[in-house]
């Protein structure tokens, strides 16, 4: 069809009206901060060091045309989108120098960040999973070989666990390896439809290994699911004789992720396939046990631990989109205005606004400064686990990197989406980036261990060390101590200014234990008429409120140690404030719990909630210099929306001028 002007004229010509630098309210807000963003920033990055090295990573991708996106990914089909991904991700491996690749915590994801965006993609799975399971599971004098083969990409693997009829139950997966002493082989085989893998990334099309989760036989025995090394793909990447793989179709998100099904015909494999750092099979068929039963689910320990880090990033990134884009976006209605006649307001001067915006910023934080220190406990542990075979901390890390997987992944995916809202009719565009960020955020409340499931795992441990409490003769871990503690039965919250952080933790682990030990009195009474299982069942619900109440005060505690740490006076007194937004908020959302018995008085209830009001007022003028301290660049942030000059609409234009649909 003939036109007067295309569409990319009229752009032009909206365009050329628009001024170049910084949106005025944008530059205002940041002047207008009570701290040294540079301080702050160090202070959330714990050092300087580590700031430059974001820098560093930035400057280094930006100058790589390698990393350009041609076309913006948001108007590919999937084929494209899944070259794309791959094009990058050579890219990326190809350059791996640029960064430390053993910081699976900061250094690796802010890479990969950078250079492919918010995706799963091809290569997910190899790193996260593949290579960590062959550290954690490959003897020490066989590890050379794979590792150096899968770090140098001779080998491209992924974790083939989940099954069409099983995900988080292992111990009914199907798939089978049988030993065959005679040929000192094992057999994989695929028994029933519902044996079949399905899931694994990077199957459908890219890897030619997995690690494979599969029920052990030998000597006629079942032994429980075991890990083993099968090769799917042949030099040519054709599957092997008795190997049947392929992609199993578009999903929610991470669509340029091949993620795919696998189906094996009485497939063999040598017995030195089996991963046998903790578990043997020796070549009489001999089964020799590993010294902690779920020694073998040690890589799911790890990759829950890197989420929590990865996923509260997403929540800072969404929300530092929203505030941005509150401060320049102005409420367009004459209803609008706060004082008639004083003209249009930015938008995040609204109370609503700040109570959408705020608390999830606070959100973000702590867990992923927390996450830091996750790092070194679960290397400590490691070490632990290597050298003198000491389980003895494996089940509070496996409790504590459950429930902080669950309940991090449900708020940062809540989150997304309220900070998604508050940005009205632009957050629901693809170029807001809120989308995808969801897409993201909302599949990790699922993979690597379904929440609620995760929670029943944190429930268990609770509940076994509320009997240890009740018998008299409790070991605690760290992380449970105050369970033992003696019964609280006031609150003792009261004004945000005056009430200490000893008060709010003292409220905290009060609650959490009256809900523990409630918790435990009611298992225990049905545990007298019904079957031990059938109790667990009834009481499931309240144990998954304990196990998340447990969680949060684990993070309340957390947040305001850290914040102790800072040394900045100014930094500490805004990052104070957030912190005890931080636990107002939870106190406000859990005020069931809290009342409950008449703990918290309706007067305390109601100093909490104008606590909260007062809070917003106080953090508002600080609130994009907050969210500059994230120090999320704008590649890193691939938002539209969240740019860092506030220069929203001629980008929105921009963006909408690559559309397929306005090229003809
Ligand atoms: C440039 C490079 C760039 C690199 C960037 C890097 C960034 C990477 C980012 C990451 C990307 C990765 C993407 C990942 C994608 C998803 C992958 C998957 O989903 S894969 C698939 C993920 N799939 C899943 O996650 C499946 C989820 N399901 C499970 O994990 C298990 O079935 C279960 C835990 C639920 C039950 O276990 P089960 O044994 O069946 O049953 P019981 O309940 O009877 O428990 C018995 C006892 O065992 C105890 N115990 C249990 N586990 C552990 C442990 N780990 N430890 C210690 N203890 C443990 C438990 O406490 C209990 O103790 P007690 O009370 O008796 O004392
Ligand atoms: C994006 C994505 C990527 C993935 N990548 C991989 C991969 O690379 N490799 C791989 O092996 N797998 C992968 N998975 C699979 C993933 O690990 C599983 O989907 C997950 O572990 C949940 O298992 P399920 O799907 O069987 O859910 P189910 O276990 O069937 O859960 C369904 C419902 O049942 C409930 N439920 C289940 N068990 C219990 C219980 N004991 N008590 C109470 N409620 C229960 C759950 O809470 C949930 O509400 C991926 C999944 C996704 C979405």
């Amino acid at each position: 069809m003939e036109r007067d002007s295309s569409p990319s004229d009229q752009f032009h010509r909206y365009k050329n009206l628009i001024q170049n630098g910084d949106n005025p309210d944008i530059t205002k807000e940041r002047q207008g901060a009570s701290f040294n963003l540079y301080n702050m920033q160090c202070f959330v990055y714990e050092n300087d060091h580590k700031l430059q090295r974001r820098q560093e990573i930035l400057e280094f991708v930006e100058s790589h045309r390698e990393f350009d996106d041609p076309v913006h990914p948001h108007f590919l089909n999937r084929d494209e989108q899944i070259d794309r991904a791959t094009r990058k991700c050579l890219a990326m491996v190809d350059n791996l120098d640029a960064i430390d690749v053993t910081d699976y915590f900061d250094e690796a994801p802010l890479y990969q960040l950078l250079t492919i965006g918010r995706e799963l993609h091809c290569l997910s799975l190899h790193y996260g999973m593949f290579l960590p399971t062959i550290q954690v599971h490959t003897e020490k004098s066989l590890i050379l070989g794979p590792f150096q083969m899968a770090a140098s990409k001779a080998i491209l693997g992924t974790f083939a666990q989940t099954e069409l009829g099983h995900g988080s139950n292992l111990s009914k997966l199907e798939t089978t390896a049988t030993y065959d002493a005679t040929t000192k082989e094992f057999v994989i085989h695929t028994p029933t439809m519902s044996a079949g893998k399905w899931w694994p990334g990077g199957l459908g099309k890219s890897a030619n290994y997995a690690a494979v989760m599969a029920q052990l036989y030998t000597s006629g025995e079942s032994k429980g699911p075991h890990l083993f090394m099968v090769q799917l793909r042949d030099n040519a990447h054709a599957p092997l004789p008795g190997v049947t793989v392929g992609d199993i179709g578009p999903k929610l998100g991470n669509n340029a992720n091949d993620n795919g099904f696998l189906i094996f015909d009485h497939y063999r494999i040598p017995r030195r396939n089996m991963f046998m750092k903790y578990s043997k099979v020796e070549a009489d068929g001999t089964y020799i046990p590993p010294p902690h039963a779920k020694l073998g689910f040690g890589a799911m320990v790890l990759v829950r631990l890197l989420m929590i880090r990865d996923q509260t990033c997403q929540l800072g990134a969404a929300a530092v989109i929203a505030i941005r884009y509150s401060a320049v976006r102005h409420s367009a209605v004459r209803q609008g205005e706060i004082n008639e006649g004083e003209g249009e307001v930015q938008i995040l001067d609204y109370r609503t606004q700040q109570y959408r915006l705020l608390p999830q910023l606070a959100r973000s934080f702590p867990s992923s400064q927390r996450m830091r220190s996750r790092n070194s406990t679960s290397k400590y542990v490691t070490k632990q686990i290597n050298n003198n075979a000491n389980m003895e901390l494996l089940p509070e890390l496996h409790a504590l990197s459950s429930g902080l997987k669950a309940v991090i992944t449900w708020e940062v995916a809540q989150g997304i989406e309220q900070l998604r809202l508050s940005c009205g009719g632009h957050g629901y565009s693809r170029a807001s980036a809120f989308p995808d960020m969801y897409a993201y955020a909302v599949g990790g409340c699922t993979y690597e261990g379904e929440n609620i499931v995760m929670l029943l795992q944190v429930a268990r441990f609770l509940m076994m060390i509320a009997k240890e409490v009740r018998s008299g003769n409790p070991k605690l871990a760290e992380i449970a101590e105050y369970i033992a503690k003696p019964d609280a039965v006031t609150a003792r919250i009261s004004s945000w200014k005056t009430c200490s952080d000893e008060d709010i933790i003292h409220d905290f682990e009060a609650v959490t234990r009256k809900l523990i030990f409630a918790t435990f009195d009611r298992l225990t009474t049905l545990e007298r008429t019904m079957k031990k299982k059938e109790a667990w069942n009834a009481c499931s619900i309240d144990l998954c409120k304990a196990a998340r109440m447990h969680v949060k005060t684990y993070l309340v505690k957390n947040f305001l140690a850290r914040v102790r740490t800072c040394e900045d006076p100014a930094s500490r007194t805004v990052m104070h404030t957030l912190a005890k937004l931080y636990a107002f908020d939870l106190i406000s959302g859990g005020g069931g719990h809290f009342m409950k018995g008449g703990f918290l008085s309706e007067k305390q209830f109601n100093e909490v909630q104008l606590g909260i009001y007062e809070m917003l007022a106080a953090i508002r003028p600080d609130s994009v210099a907050l969210a500059d301290s994230w120090a999320i660049s704008d590649l890193e942030l691939r938002s539209v929306l969240g740019r860092r000059d506030g220069n929203v609409y001629p980008a929105l234009l921009e963006w909408a001028q690559q559309s397929p649909l306005n090229q003809n």
